[in-house]
């Protein structure tokens, strides 16, 4: 039985890249800047009815197992402060640079997948009316629209707060962007109406192919006035496809199960997916993957997105938020753990980093984890791997696939090769 399970963390960098400079983020550390407002008290976090709260010290006691503070000494030279090291390293750990241009989602996740991002994303400029004027004249003409407000840089949950209202009174769509390759159209749920929205941002997927945009994002949002709106859960991706076939297409052409949990589907343009499986909140994520591991039958790839650490704490600069979300995720790994069989691998990386303590809300290049068990891998560094693509290069050695373009496995011995029931004369 081969089956590899892979969890990215969204945002979780463990360190700045050297080439971290060009993006403004030379310093960055993700998980070293939590650890060290956590060691300074900085970072507590009273129980309210969202949780129970986080006092003192980041205590990651089952990722520490898996070498990811190793993994992190590795990547910056410093042992993260005030963080125990484990009894044991039970796992093999290392830090990824990435080859990809950008520092987005869906970069860092095809690059996971095998396939790096060599081309430049199209991104639209930080000032007063970010978009070209005949892209809205032409989303307004064939969308209906009475017009749009925003067209600027922004931060999600500022904006709602900033222009909701006006938006609410005269039905004219949020659109703003980011440092990333993104049209975000921001609308109220019930105001202007879930379908609705979703449909236009059809329509500006259509219109932003001459513009080499990666993502549209419909970002819907509830709420009285300003002061309650918030986003819900229904927040859609519409992203381009991948520029190869990822190692999840071709699992998926060679008849293997694709079990896709979380934003996954939508990051990879629903590319090589046998299943979605969509849940809000990281404890229903993770939920979903132990469901997805009783079921998902013998030559099968699950990978789930965790999309928290980036949406609600690293782009909203929220490092105690952050922190106990590092921590409820570590307090349910065992229950993942107990559930590995012999052959199984596990992964658990993340596509890109966006500190909490970093200026502005924008990602950070940052190294990520690569964090492995199983499938006869020994416990200790996988040292620095080159590419994101070499935990694609490893799936496509367990799952017995064909080598892909890019990146070095770090499973030992040679290729295995998965024998159907016809190879080996059973049919
Ligand atoms: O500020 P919000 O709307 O969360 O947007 C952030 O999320 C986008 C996609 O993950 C990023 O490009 C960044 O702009
Ligand atoms: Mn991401
Ligand atoms: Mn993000």
């Amino acid at each position: 039985m081969s089956r590899a399970i892979v969890l990215v963390l969204d945002s979780f960098g463990i360190g700045a890249t050297q080439d971290a400079e060009r993006f403004g983020d030379a310093g960055a550390d993700t998980l070293g800047h939590i650890a060290a407002a956590c060691a300074r008290g900085e970072a507590n976090l009273a129980a309210d009815a969202d949780g129970p709260g986080r006092q003192g010290p980041l205590a990651l006691p089952n990722l520490a197992r898996l070498g990811l503070f190793h993994a992190h000494r590795e990547s910056t030279g410093n042992w993260a402060e005030g963080v125990a090291a484990p009894d044991e390293v039970v796992g093999a750990y290392g830090h990824a640079r990435e080859l990809s241009s950008g520092k987005d989602t869906p970069s860092g996740h095809w690059e996971i997948a095998g396939v790096p991002v060599r081309f430049d994303w199209g991104y639209f400029p930080d000032r007063e009316q970010s978009f070209p004027a005949e892209l809205l004249g032409a989303l307004i003409e064939e969308a209906e629209l009475p017009g749009v407000l925003g067209d600027c840089h922004a931060s999600g949950t500022e904006v709602i707060a900033r222009l909701g209202e006006a938006h609410v009174e005269s039905g004219k769509p949020i659109v703003y962007t980011s440092a990333d390759s993104v049209f975000q159209i921001a609308a109220h749920e019930e105001a202007f109406g879930l379908e609705r929205l979703y449909e236009v941002c059809e329509i500006a997927r259509r219109l932003l192919e001459p513009y080499n945009i990666g993502r549209v994002i419909a970002r819907p949002f509830a709420g009285a006035d300003a002061a309650s709106f918030a986003r819900t859960a229904n927040r859609r991706d519409y992203s381009v496809e991948p520029p190869a076939p990822t190692v999840l297409q071709r699992l998926h052409d060679d008849g293997g199960n694709v079990v896709a949990i979380g934003k996954i589907a939508d990051i990879y343009a629903h590319c090589g997916i046998t299943r979605t499986l969509k849940a809000s909140g990281h404890d229903a994520l993770m939920d979903a993957t132990l469901a997805a591991m009783n079921e998902a039958g013998e030559r099968a790839l699950i990978m789930t997105n965790f999309v928290d650490f980036d949406m609600l704490y690293g782009h909203r600069r929220d490092v105690a938020g952050y922190a106990a979300a590092l921590e409820a995720f570590d307090a349910r790994l065992p229950e993942l753990l107990e559930k590995l069989e012999k052959d199984d691998l596990l992964i658990l990386t993340a596509d890109h980093g966006c500190d909490p303590t970093w200026a502005g809300t924008d990602h950070t290049r940052e190294h990520i984890p690569v964090l492995a068990l199983g499938a006869g891998i020994k416990p200790g560094s996988l040292g620095a791997r080159a590419s994101f693509a070499d935990i694609g290069q490893s799936l496509a050695v367990h799952l017995g696939l064909p080598p892909m373009e890019d990146g070095e496995s770090f499973l030992p011995g040679a290729a295995k090769r998965f024998l159907r029931p016809a190879d080996t004369g059973a049919l």
